[in-house]
């Protein structure tokens, strides 16, 4: 029986999504414009020259990157040897949530709740709740912030003062950040649990603790300790499916927070580069028949958010070599897909996510090019290849 491995890439999109004006984005293109300011000399800090990737262009990256955009990624556009093609989300958010969901065959059946860009943010109602809930007499922050930078400008209030530094961005999110020693990590990992319900019910979509350590000499820095407190999948998705069937599903990284855990048997964590490891290990263990759904989320956090085309660069280049070690544990008969949720693109401007397609790669079935494809075919597809019952919107492209 075959086994079923699906790779995020967080943020790694490819341009050209139809309705990218409508969220601001016209014309944004994480991978594209990453190869070009390394082709042009100007991702310099770390690495090199033009945008190395052969594993990930052998598969056919270069040639997804010109379907979904049109654009030339300078370094990349080998002949592709992989299933290959480009994917478009319909699901109204370009956040994280949504576009797992809708690769999971679930589109984002609401409209999310987004505070809006002024400041303050927040509603009275809201924050009275959570100066209620965290006994403090307010907030700080309370505006559209990166995350990086409002701990550098509340940190020192939040330590004198003890009150929250909550904080949100374009995507639907309530952002609460705090001290580990100051404040309390187990706290504020409460505070935001409890204040999850309310904040899901307004159809915010995640509640995120965003703990630091550090004073206002050395600087404040966010630990590893974040958690996502995120709305429940409305209905069942490819891990249900998968689950209901009677299959193992393994969730590796933040794939456990994104679906609350629902038609999940285990996560593993840790830095991207612990993940890979866990991921090589799962490939190595996974059951025949087995759904591993695997999410590498620094490209974003530590490098999209952060507008940092080098560090970001440096990332994919990491990826791309550990591409076949992961392709050396497939077995005759395994699926591997490489896909990505929205984009971030590191040349644009502001903080936030960017709405783009996504490549889909994959490796398994051969040279397959599968053209344009919607987000929810990944799902149809896996679940296609694993032989269990699809629902919702999506076909195979296999
Ligand atoms: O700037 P930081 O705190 O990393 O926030 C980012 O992380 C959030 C959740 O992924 C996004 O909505 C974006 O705002
Ligand atoms: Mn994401
Ligand atoms: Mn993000």
């Amino acid at each position: 029986m075959a086994r079923a491995f699906l790779v995020v890439l967080d943020s790694v999109g490819c341009g050209g999504a139809p309705d990218a004006a409508d969220f601001g984005d016209a014309g944004s293109n994480t991978l594209a414009h990453i190869a070009r300011e390394c082709a042009q000399g100007r991702a310099e800090d770390g690495r090199s020259g033009p945008l190395h990737l052969p594993n990930l262009d052998a598969l056919g990256l270069g040639a997804a990157i010109a379907l979904a955009s049109g654009e030339a990624a300078p370094g990349l556009g080998a002949a592709p040897r992989g299933l290959w093609g480009a994917g478009t989300e319909v699901s109204p958010g370009k956040d994280t949530p949504s576009g797992h969901w809708e690769l999971a065959g679930l589109p984002v059946p609401w409209d999310w709740h987004y505070f809006p860009d002024t400041n303050p943010c927040f509603p009275p109602e809201l924050v009275a709740e959570v100066c209620r809930v965290a006994g403090t007499e307010g907030i700080l922050g309370n505006r559209h912030a990166s995350g990086t930078v409002v701990i550098a400008e509340e940190g020192a209030r939040h330590v004198e003062t003890g009150w929250p530094i909550c904080y949100t961005s374009a995507d639907s999110v309530f952002q609460i950040a705090a001290h580990e020693e100051h404040f309390g990590l187990e706290r504020l990992l409460k505070l935001c649990k409890d204040l999850a319900p309310l904040l899901h019910g307004m159809k915010v979509g995640r509640v995120i603790a965003r703990p630091f350590v550090g004073d206002a000499q050395i600087g404040f820095t966010r630990t590893t300790n974040r958690k996502d407190f995120a709305i429940l999948p409305p209905q069942d998705t490819l891990c249900d499916w998968a689950q209901k069937a009677g299959r193992k599903v393994h969730a590796v990284g933040k794939i456990g927070d994104i679906f609350s855990m629902r038609g999940i048997d285990d996560v593993r964590k840790g830095s991207d580069a612990a993940l890979m490891e866990h991921l090589l290990e799962v490939m190595d263990l996974a059951e025949e028949g087995s759904f591993t759904f695997a999410n590498f989320v620094e490209f974003d956090s530590l490098y999209g958010h952060r507008r940092d085309v080098s560090g970001y660069a440096r990332a994919l280049e990491w990826f791309d070599a550990q591409v076949p070690r992961l392709l050396a544990r497939l077995r005759d008969g395994d699926l591997i897909l490489f896909t990505a949720d929205h984009g971030n693109d590191p040349t644009w401007h502001g903080t936030d996510h960017t709405r783009e397609r996504v490549p889909v790669l994959g490796a398994g079935v051969g040279e397959k090019a599968i053209g344009q494809v919607g987000f929810a075919d990944v799902a149809a597809s896996i679940a296609d290849h694993l032989e269990i019952p699809a629902q919702g919107p999506g076909r195979s492209f296999l």
